[in-house]
């Protein structure tokens, strides 16, 4: 069994239907402990974070970057670097942004480097590209293309209600699911 927290920001719901379906994944195994924490909660979380086995980062690319609400929380968390309070739990990370592109891939460079200057150990998307070839279509997991961690899109003029699209949200949920799997492997080897 393992814990798995998923700290997150949303500034108009999008990213947290991105952060909901991770969490969907992450807890598909009902054993495991599985914790959705919005970042202007974090607070309040931080000894769940610090007894976490894996946290995984999440944020909407706002100007290609994390946005501002989750940067606070990332510097905030300098407090743990200093004791590298977070070092060797696994660490993974998704964004979402109204652009097909929209630079989220700097976003996720963004959450894999705070999560290696935490010494923490990286868990990519580990799912194949969708949609790039002549029977691809949108509904393919990972249609966005990414390795790094999972990408999401949301319609600049529609709500939450509208996007992430499904292929999403399943990329998500597997993204959820195999840091889980990989969770449990090293709380086994632990406890063995
Ligand atoms: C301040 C701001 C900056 C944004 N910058 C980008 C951007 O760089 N790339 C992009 O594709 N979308 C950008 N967007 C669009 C958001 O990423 C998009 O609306 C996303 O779905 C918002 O997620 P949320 O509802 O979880 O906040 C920006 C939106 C805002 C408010």
């Amino acid at each position: 069994m393992s814990k798995i927290s998923i700290v997150y920001h949303s500034g108009y719901g999008h990213t947290q239907k991105q952060a909901e379906a991770v969490r969907d994944g992450a807890a598909a195994n009902t054993n495991d402990e599985v914790h959705l924490i919005p970042v202007d909660e974090a607070d309040e979380h931080w000894d769940t974070l610090a007894a976490s086995d894996a946290i995984i980062f999440g944020s909407p690319t706002y100007m290609g970057s994390v946005s501002a609400q989750f940067k606070t929380f990332a510097d905030k968390s300098s407090k743990v670097w200093f004791e590298q309070g977070w070092k060797d739990k696994i660490a993974a990370g998704f964004t979402n942004s109204s652009s097909q592109n929209g630079d989220k891939h700097s976003t996720l460079q963004q959450l894999s480097l705070l999560a290696a200057q935490h010494g923490m150990l990286w868990v990519s998307l580990g799912q194949m590209p969708g949609n790039n070839s002549s029977t691809g279509s949108v509904e393919d997991i990972n249609r966005l293309g990414s390795s790094l961690g999972a990408m999401a899109q949301s319609n600049a003029d529609q709500g939450p209600e509208h996007g992430p699209i499904n292929s999403d949200l399943e990329s998500a949920k597997l993204l959820g699911q195999r840091v889980t799997d990989i969770a449990n492997r090293f709380t086994r080897n632990v406890a063995a």
